[in-house]
């Protein structure tokens, strides 16, 4: 697979990574890696159009100062990319999330992830906030829904912390693959890895859904969610802005789904929510 990557220089670095990051995701660029001028962000030559910038607001912005260079690369640079870059992530003292190369951790949980292109390393602060949801909640034989699954991190976190059965679905191809891969490298077996999306979840039921995907997608399929969430069950939601709180809690309540609780890390949330 080729990927097109992009390093952007950003001056004055926040909020502008932040948003520029956001803006290139809706673009369709799926990852990231925070540098310290600015970000570099991959998408797949497939999905790359040469005026794949005209529409990032943020770069016309007189705030920020962001130049860019790109350049294709081959999968195997990717690889040697993303080792240089993963260092290892320590959750509440308790769940780290490392890769094959790195040493074990003496930690309650001790996740290890391949992630190569794939969205899932504890890094970003959804990732980061859905671990500390999953940390603090009671998942022992819970039935579980880790829609958009990524590296498949946080279904692999559920299964350590009890639950089972889950199912671990992500609508891109190199995500499911990834997510089997680490099911399997963490010994996980009560995982099924789908490729797909809410279109899935017919004649479902799960006692806890966790989605970290984004705002849109959350507001389209949140519907399909609550269909398949039992009485009494709860949903853990991020992958947007503490601006988007409103418009997501507004949405729930409407499915009959009650905010419990919000964690917040540099303007980030994740929410919990009971059924
Ligand atoms: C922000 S990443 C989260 C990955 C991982 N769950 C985590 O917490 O780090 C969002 C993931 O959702 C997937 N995705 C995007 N749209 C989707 C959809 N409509 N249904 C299912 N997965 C989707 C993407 O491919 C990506 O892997």
């Amino acid at each position: 697979m080729i990927y097109i990557s992009y390093s952007f220089e950003v001056k004055p670095l926040q909020p502008a990574v932040e948003i520029l990051i956001a803006e290139l995701g809706f673009a369709g660029f799926e990852s990231f890696v925070e540098t310290e001028e600015g970000v570099t962000a991959y998408i797949q030559k497939e999905a790359w159009s040469a005026d794949i910038l005209d529409d990032i607001q943020i770069l016309n912005s007189s705030e920020f100062e962001i130049s860019h260079t790109f350049e294709e690369i081959e999968q195997t640079n990717w690889n040697e990319e993303w080792e240089k870059n993963f260092s290892p992530i320590v959750v509440d003292d308790v769940c780290a999330v490392r890769a094959p190369f790195h040493e074990k951790f003496n930690t309650d949980y001790d996740i290890v992830i391949e992630p190569k292109m794939s969205f899932g390393t504890g890094h970003h602060e959804t990732t980061h906030m859905m671990i500390q949801h999953i940390l603090k909640n009671d998942f022992t034989n819970k039935s579980v829904l880790d829609m958009g699954c990524g590296t498949g991190v946080l279904a692999i976190l559920a299964e350590m912390k009890g639950a089972k059965p889950i199912d671990a679905i992500d609508i891109d191809n190199w995500c499911y693959l990834n997510s089997l891969e680490n099911v399997e490298r963490n010994n996980c077996e009560h995982i099924t890895v789908i490729e797909g999306d809410a279109g899935l979840l017919v004649n479902k039921s799960y006692d806890i859904i966790i989605a970290n995907i984004n705002r849109n997608i959350l507001l389209n399929d949140l519907k399909k969610y609550a269909t398949c969430l039992k009485p009494k069950g709860l949903l853990f939601l991020s992958g947007f802005y503490k601006d988007d709180i409103s418009v997501i809690e507004e949405t729930c309540n409407k499915l009959g789904l009650n905010h419990v609780e919000t964690l917040e890390k540099n303007q980030w949330v994740a929410l919990k929510f009971i059924n």
